[in-house]
C-alpha cells in the first residue's frame, strides 16, 4: 500500500533521530542525544534498526487476522480479568473518563509463547490461544521479529542503565527470559473515520519499559512537558519510534519520562486510510516490584528526593508488581468493567497530568 505524503498544515513535534547502529557501538555523543531524548519527552525516532523487514511481515500477518469474521476473532478476545495476550475487539476499551469506546481493534501475543514456540506457555490449548495466520506464522515472523526487537530494547536499556549510575546489568535483570513478564507484540487496525479527531486509543503512558513502535500512518500524538496542545509525530519511513514507560520512569525515580500520548485517525492528506501500526513493548518480570531503584544510584536517589513530596513519593514506591500494575490498568480500560467515571482514573498510570 503507497501511503500518501505528510502533510505540512498540522501541528506537528519533531522526536530526535538516534541512530541505532551507533548505540551498538557505544558512541558517546549518540548515547548522550539517547539521553537527552529518554529524560525530556521520552519519545525518539530510531533509525538503522534493521527490523524493517520484520515488521512488513507482522503487518501482512495482522491484516490476515483483521481479515477474519469478526467471530472468529471474537474466539481470541483477551477477557476481562487484566490479561493483555489475545484479540481486543474495537470499542472494548473506554478511551476516557466519559467512558466513550475507542475504535481500534488489536491483536497482542506474548513475548513468553512466541519464544517457547511450538510451545504455548501463555495462552493454551493452540485452538484458543490466537488465530491461525498467526500461529501459521510463529516461528517465521513472530519469533525473529520479537528477538530482533528485546535485542533493541534490551540495548538501549544497558546505555540507560549506565547513564542512570546502577551497576552493569542492573535493569537487565528485570527483564530476563526466565521469568514470564507482559512483554508482547501489538499489531492494531484502526478503521478509516469521518471525525478526523475521533479517538482510536485514548491518553495513556506505557504501561511497561521501552515502546518499539512501527507505524505507517500518523495519528499518533504526544502531549509534549508544559503544553495543552496535542501535536502529531510524524511517521518517517524506515525510523521506528521509541518511547520510555511507567515502569522505566518508576525506576529511575522519574529521570527517564513516559510521556502522555494517544492516537485519532491519520490527519489531512493521510485521511481515508486504514491505520495499522504495531508495537513491541518490553516489560519487567511479573514478581518485580515497580519502585525506584534508589539504593542502587545516588542519581536515582537524588531525583527522588529532591521531587515533590507525596506526590512523587508514592508514585516512586507504588506497592505493586509488574504483573498487578498491568492487570489494574488492562482492567479498568475495559468498557465490560466500567462501572462509571472512577474506572477510567483505576486505569491511569504515571501520568502528571489527568486528561479526561
Ligand atoms: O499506534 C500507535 O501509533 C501507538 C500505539 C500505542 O500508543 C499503544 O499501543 O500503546
Ligand atoms: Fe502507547
Amino acid at each position: 500500500m503507497s501511503i500518501p505524503m505528510w502533510p505540512e498544515d498540522v501541528p506537528t513535534h519533531s522526536l530526535l533521530v538516534i541512530d541505532y547502529e551507533l548505540l551498538k557501538k557505544r558512541d558517546v555523543g549518540e548515547i548522550e542525544r539517547l539521553w537527552e531524548a529518554a529524560t525530556k519527552l521520552g519519545f525518539w525516532y530510531l533509525k538503522n534498526h534493521e527490523v524493517d523487514e520484520l515488521a512488513q511481515e507482522m503487518f501482512d500477518l495482522g491484516a490476515e487476522v483483521m481479515a477474519l469474521p469478526h467471530e472468529e476473532k471474537m474466539k481470541f478476545e483477551q477477557g476481562d480479568d487484566g490479561e493483555s495476550f489475545g484479540y481486543k475487539k474495537a470499542g472494548g476499551n473506554a478511551v476516557a473518563a466519559s467512558g466513550e469506546p475507542d475504535t481500534a481493534e488489536f491483536l497482542n501475543i506474548a513475548k513468553d509463547d512466541a519464544l517457547a514456540w511450538p510451545n504455548l506457555v501463555r495462552r493454551a490449548p493452540p485452538g484458543t490461544a490466537y488465530p491461525a495466520p498467526a500461529l501459521a506464522r510463529m516461528e517465521s515472523t513472530v519469533k525473529p521479529f520479537i528477538e530482533k526487537s528485546l535485542a533493541v530494547n534490551n540495548t538501549l536499556m544497558d546505555i540507560l542503565n549506565d547513564k542512570l549510575g546502577l551497576k552493569k546489568g542492573r535493569l537487565l535483570e528485570f527483564y530476563t527470559n526466565e521469568e514470564f513478564s507482559g512483554s508482547e507484540a501489538r499489531i492494531i487496525r484502526n478503521p478509516p473515520m469521518s471525525d478526523t479527531q475521533k479517538i482510536a486509543l485514548g491518553s495513556h503512558t506505557d504501561f511497561g519499559s521501552l515502546s518499539f513502535l512501527h507505524n505507517r500512518q500518523g495519528g499518533l500524538q504526544v502531549l509534549p512537558p508544559g503544553s495543552e496542545t496535542w501535536q502529531y509525530v510524524e511517521p518517517i519511513a524506515n525510523h521506528a519510534i521509541c518511547n520510555v514507560g511507567d515502569s522505566l520512569a518508576i525506576f529511575s525515580g522519574g529521570i527517564l519520562r513516559s510521556n502522555l500520548h494517544r492516537v485519532i485517525p491519520p490527519p489531512s492528506t493521510q485521511a481515508n486510510t486504514v491505520r495499522w501500526s504495531l508495537v513491541f513493548f518490553s516489560r519487567p518480570g511479573n514478581s518485580s516490584v515497580l519502585r525506584a531503584l534508589v539504593e542502587g544510584s545516588d542519581k536515582i536517589a537524588n531525583a527522588v528526593a529532591s521531587s515533590k513530596e507525596g506526590e512523587d513519593g508514592k508514585k516512586f514506591d507504588t506497592g505493586s508488581t509488574a504483573e498487578e500494575w498491568f492487570a489494574r490498568r488492562i482492567k479498568n480500560q475495559r468498557i465490560a468493567n466500567r462501572k462509571g467515571p472512577e474506572t477510567w482514573m483505576a486505569s491511569r498510570g504515571t501520568e502528571r497530568v489527568q486528561v479526561a
